[in-house]
């Protein structure tokens, strides 16, 4: 009876809350019915805690709706079930520690594992995330290059490795492909992926519940700490003073740092300089958008692993409309793959068009000739007439060049009309600016600095 009686209370739990919230704090629960006293044991005290500050009463309320009279009396217990069918059927733990009252904190010098924050108590990691599909390109190269050296030598090659770049570029992906390729080289390496907001969550709770040694052991107990949007520790001055100990903590332990922010890390507002200047310590990478024979490679490999069959020309067609971050690439291939599913129609240019209609226009309304023109001659600190005009010295016709092959890159307009919209130039002009653009990226670093800069100004 417990078992259903549970699980009626557990699904309406589940629908109340979020699923991280559930799946951290309820699904962790192991029940057991002994003479009408409903036993929930959490993993450690930490969860115990949490679930009865939180939860406990909403628990016990959805269980007086769904047993009327015949309601249990509610017991929450660090430890697990003792029979071999445990209620709850999550993995049979050996009864603990069963006393509702938290275990000491220090065990021999160490925190006992029951004392650990919960994001410590598990592996977090991403399974699915790894280097094997992370696509490369010249957009990531270097980052997924470190990424790698650390995996294979963690703590030693680069300590902290700091990836910075736009948002849905593959930082996180990183993260995790890191962290798998550690514990596939040693397994049962204790190897943590977490937001900083969640370093932030944790240590308030520690403070909140005296359990301050406990989450300094904890997170300083780790072989690599893979800490996601650093950026979030902007302007939490008490916060980023505990995380500067944990980070040199484990820096001189010679335990693997990974950080990641929106950011190059000096820029980041709000974050004191000495942790700014830690940060650099290591190696700094950034990812960049990645340009378009990434992204097609991104769009065929992903239609791959989900078995859609999607044309060559019709991955170039996506790629070359938008040009943002892999997520919205991501996006518009699970539009695509509903259409088909609705609809039983082959992926043709065509029927994508129809499909992502709104998201291409969003991204042409966003870069028009008119906005290149802009874009390029605030650059170079040029007018907009001088591109239009008949001039034709160096300083002003590289930079019209430039604004064409872009006009011609970025937009759906044909070469006449690109053309006119500089000074009524013939399409063969306009033709000669996008081979010439071309050939000078591969052979002038300046060029293609100025030409990344651009695209990436214009593609947000
Ligand atoms: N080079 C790549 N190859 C394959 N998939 C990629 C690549 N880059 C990004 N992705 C995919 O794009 C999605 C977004 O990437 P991710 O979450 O890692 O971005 P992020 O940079 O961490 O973004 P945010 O800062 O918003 O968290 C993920 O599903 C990821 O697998």
């Amino acid at each position: 009876m417990s078992k259903s009686l549970w699980q009626q209370c557990s699904s309406r739990l589940q629908s109340e809350l979020s699923m991280q919230h559930f799946n951290t704090w309820i699904r962790p629960l192991q029940v057991e019915m002994q003479n009408n006293t409903l036993f929930l044991y959490a993993p450690n005290t930490y969860v115990m805690d949490w679930v009865k500050d939180k939860y406990l009463e909403q628990i016990i309320s959805f269980l007086r709706e769904e047993a009327g009279d015949g309601q249990p009396n509610v017991e929450l217990k660090v430890g697990g079930v003792s029979s071999a069918d445990p209620v709850a059927g999550n993995r049979a733990r050996k009864p603990a520690n069963n006393s509702s009252t938290p275990a000491r904190a220090k065990h021999n010098g160490r925190t006992k594992e029951s004392d650990r924050p919960i994001s410590l108590l598990s592996s977090n990691l991403h399974k699915s995330y790894t280097f094997d599909n992370f696509v490369e390109g010249k957009s990531n190269q270097l980052a997924r290059a470190a990424a790698l050296q650390v995996a294979e030598n963690p703590g030693g090659a680069y300590n902290p490795l700091f990836i910075y770049g736009g948002t849905g570029l593959g930082k996180t992906h990183l993260l995790h492909s890191v962290g798998n390729g550690i514990v596939a080289r040693k397994p049962g390496a204790k190897v943590y992926y977490l937001r900083a907001e969640r370093f932030v969550q944790d240590m308030v709770y520690a403070m909140k519940h005296n359990k301050i040694d406990a989450f300094k052991e904890s997170y300083r107990s780790v072989d690599a700490l893979l800490i996601d949007d650093v950026q979030f520790f902007a302007r939490k001055e008490h916060f980023q003073d505990e995380f500067f100990h944990t980070f040199n903590w484990l820096l001189e332990g010679n335990q693997q740092v990974i950080l990641t922010s929106d950011v190059y890390p000096k820029e980041i507002e709000g974050v004191d300089d000495r942790l700014k200047s830690r940060f650099g310590w290591g190696l700094t990478v950034a990812i960049e958008p990645p340009e378009l024979p990434t992204r097609v490679a991104i769009l065929e490999r992903k239609a791959e692993e989900r078995g859609i069959r999607l044309p060559h020309e019709v991955a170039f067609f996506i790629a070359k409309r938008l040009r943002s971050h892999v997520r919205e690439l991501e996006g518009a291939l699970n539009r695509v793959a509903v259409n088909v599913s609705l609809t039983g129609r082959d992926i043709t240019i065509d029927f994508v068009k129809e499909a992502l209609r709104d998201l291409i226009a969003a991204q042409e309304k966003l870069v028009t000739i008119d906005n290149i023109q802009r874009t390029v001659a605030e650059y170079y600190n040029i007018k907009v007439s001088d591109l239009t005009s008949k001039r034709r010295s160096r300083s002003i016709a590289r930079p019209r060049q430039l604004a064409m092959a872009l006009a011609k890159e970025l937009t759906s307009h044909s070469l006449p009309e690109i053309g006119d919209a500089f000074g009524g130039r013939d399409h063969t002009t306009v033709l000669h600016a996008c081979r010439k653009i071309k050939e000078l990226i591969e052979s002038e670093h300046e060029i293609q600095e100025d030409h990344r800069n651009l695209n990436r100004t214009l593609s947000v």
